[in-house]
């Protein structure tokens, strides 16, 4: 049980997604990114695999602080690792992040998981094996034929009710995009495809994340004309006093947070202050699976639904261990792009859709990810 070695694997992978000026991904040319697996090795001879950018498991972080909590303990205290990586944060100079205790807590539920044999999600308390997801779309751009008007919205929209979906989000227009961000063009995306999905289908919208209050109010009141379920990141996420301001003034539930820091105790104030009717959280934003199940837990304590941030199976498995939870958030999508056509360097998708618009959670041990360790190996750069 006890751990002897956490090494890293870099390897070449191929993507077509590109990131803007904010962060957010747009379909693009296929090109070569690094990628890193986080490896955790017991005396007994077992592994736990997670996966994140190089950057969140470079040499530093690796020796100064992930080996110095990991090495020579019992990997199934989980807890107690946590705790005593998240008390290095402090004093790391911002060099230890949540992403970083996040990859960490993933790789130690995905070893418990392939030791006993078992989905994490039954280790974390099963609640469903398949559940619906939402289709999340990626924010707007100027391509031709891609999102670039309301009509490709509602083109987009209807394919995505094809293939299945039960409900799908917008990610709207933001900058770079020239002349984004812009309220009434939010609006007539979300008219468009309103229209072309009828009155009874699931939508919603994560918008630009910097509107004023004003401008976040005309969104939300335009959405309630058009039925949308909520209204997601519309405002600067460090005004709590903001999201209180638009929860109180709008019926469209406001849900968040979502890229806020302060894992599930900033998320306890958010609930606790009224700036949420729905809460949010995500395993790289909470600092792992571990406190991402706390966060539902506590959202549970107060009638409140839960959504969680992101793909990927390490937020299936955290839907699937919960009631308080609508949707799994499957993208993102785009024309441009095949989302079935999964990472290279996983043999199978962790999240296969069904034709019905629900994700089935793989019968694997641990977080389930089929990894072809042959194509890690060959294209290892590090
Ligand atoms: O970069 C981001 O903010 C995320 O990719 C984001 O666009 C998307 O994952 C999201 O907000 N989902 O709710
Ligand atoms: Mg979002």
């Amino acid at each position: 049980m006890i751990i002897t070695d956490v090494s890293v694997s870099v390897f070449s992978t191929t993507t077509r997604r590109h990131s803007d000026s904010a962060g957010h991904g747009h379909p693009g040319p296929a090109h070569k990114v690094q990628q890193a697996m986080l490896t955790i090795n017991t005396e007994d001879g077992h592994q736990g695999y997670s996966f994140c950018p190089p950057e969140i498991v470079r040499p530093h972080i690796l020796e100064k602080f992930v080996k110095k909590v990991l090495i020579g303990q019992d990997y199934r205290d989980r807890e107690r690792l946590w705790q005593d990586l998240a008390h290095w944060q402090r004093g790391s100079a911002a060099q230890l992040t949540d992403r970083t205790l996040a990859v960490v807590d993933c790789a130690l539920w995905d070893l418990a998981g392939r030791t006993l044999n078992q989905p994490v999600y039954k280790l974390l308390g099963g609640y469903r094996d398949k559940m619906p997801a939402y289709g999340s779309i990626m924010c707007g751009d100027e391509l031709e034929g891609g999102l670039a008007t309301p009509e490709d919205y509602a083109r987009f929209a209807e394919k995505l009710v094809k293939r299945g979906y039960k409900g799908i989000k917008l990610h709207t227009w933001m900058p770079p995009v020239s002349w984004a961000p812009n309220v009434k063009m939010d609006l007539k995306a979300c008219a468009a495809v309103r229209e072309a999905v009828g009155p009874d289908f699931s939508l919603m919208i994560d918008a630009f994340h910097w509107y004023s209050r004003a401008d976040a109010l005309a969104l939300g009141r335009g959405l309630e004309q058009l039925g949308f379920d909520w209204i997601e990141e519309p405002l600067d996420e460090q005004s709590l006093s903001s999201y209180k301001w638009l929860a109180d003034n709008l019926e469209i539930p406001v849900l968040g947070p979502e890229s806020a820091a302060g894992k599930h105790w900033h998320r306890a104030e958010w609930v606790r202050f009224g700036a949420c009717d729905i809460l949010r959280t995500g395993v790289n934003d909470v600092g792992g699976i571990t406190p991402a199940i706390k966060t539902m837990r506590m959202a549970e304590c107060f009638g409140m639904n839960c959504e969680v941030h992101g793909n990927t199976a390490m937020n299936l498995h955290v839907v699937a261990a919960s009631k308080n939870c609508r949707w799994y958030e499957r993208g993102l999508l785009h024309p441009f792009l095949e989302y079935d056509d999964g990472f290279d360097y996983l043999k199978s998708l962790s999240d296969p859709m069904d034709e019905d618009g629900f994700v089935q959670v793989p019968d694997r041990p641990g977080l389930g990810e089929d990894i072809d360790f042959d194509f890690i190996e060959n294209n290892r750069v590090q």
